[in-house]
């Protein structure tokens, strides 16, 4: 699939946002031990020529350096020739692209999210009920309840893929993978900050509410 025809500022831009959503995700601790990869979509969706600017596998995320990120087709091949390798869970990216044509994807691990999907694991889904934040992933709904999905986690990447086709659910853009880590996404970076900030702050309150119902 041809890459060159998309322009130098729309790849620019996509870096850049990455940039940026890096910076300020490692500002809060979103990215411990390497964890985490974030993804901005260039090109046009409908017609089904777009790429991705994805980060590069094992970096540390908390740093800047020339070789964070490279661009990849919607099949997570890498867009033109480079030694870098691109995220080891690219695939998840290329199915979430593929199931909504969002704009972007950021994905991080964090002890709240961690806690919540094992918590809730058996369920299959993490309960919000009425929480204002809620708007904040897009539902204006008076006192909305939602249901965020939780998928099973495997080494083996591609198995995670047809598990998130199955579980993804139209109108909550984000997906849980079980003692893993969130996706959160969005039609554009923007959004999908919106997204990951509202949905962690979802998560960390339903795990403290969960504790004071226990009386702990
Ligand atoms: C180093 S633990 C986290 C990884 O196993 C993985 O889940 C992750 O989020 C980062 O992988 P990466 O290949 O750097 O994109
Ligand atoms: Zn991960």
């Amino acid at each position: 699939m041809t890459f060159n025809h998309i322009s130098t500022e729309e790849k620019q831009r996509a870096l850049s946002e990455l940039r940026s959503a890096k910076e300020l995700f490692a500002s809060r601790g979103w990215f411990p031990g390497t964890s985490g990869n974030l993804s901005v979509r260039v090109g046009d969706f409908d017609a089904n020529d777009f790429h991705f600017a994805i980060t590069a596998s094992g970096k540390d995320k908390t740093v800047h350096t020339p070789e964070d990120y490279l661009f990849v087709d919607r099949e997570g091949k890498p867009s033109e020739p480079t030694k870098l390798k691109p995220s080891a869970e690219t695939l998840i990216h290329c199915e979430i692209y593929r199931l909504t044509g969002a704009g972007a994807i950021f994905h991080v691990h964090t002890v709240f999210n961690n806690v919540i999907s094992e918590h809730f694991w058996n369920r299959g889904s993490v309960p919000v009920d009425g929480v204002e934040l809620i708007k904040g992933l897009g539902n204006w709904e008076e006192e909305a309840q939602i249901e965020i999905p939780i998928v099973p986690n495997y080494a083996d990447i591609p198995r995670i893929v047809p598990e998130v086709t199955a579980k993804l659910q139209a109108g909550i853009p984000g997906i849980i993978l079980r003692k893993h880590g969130i996706y959160a996404w969005g039609a554009n970076a923007f959004e999908a900050k919106r997204h990951l900030e509202a949905f962690e702050f979802i998560f960390e309150y339903v795990y403290r509410l969960e504790l004071l119902k226990q009386g702990r």
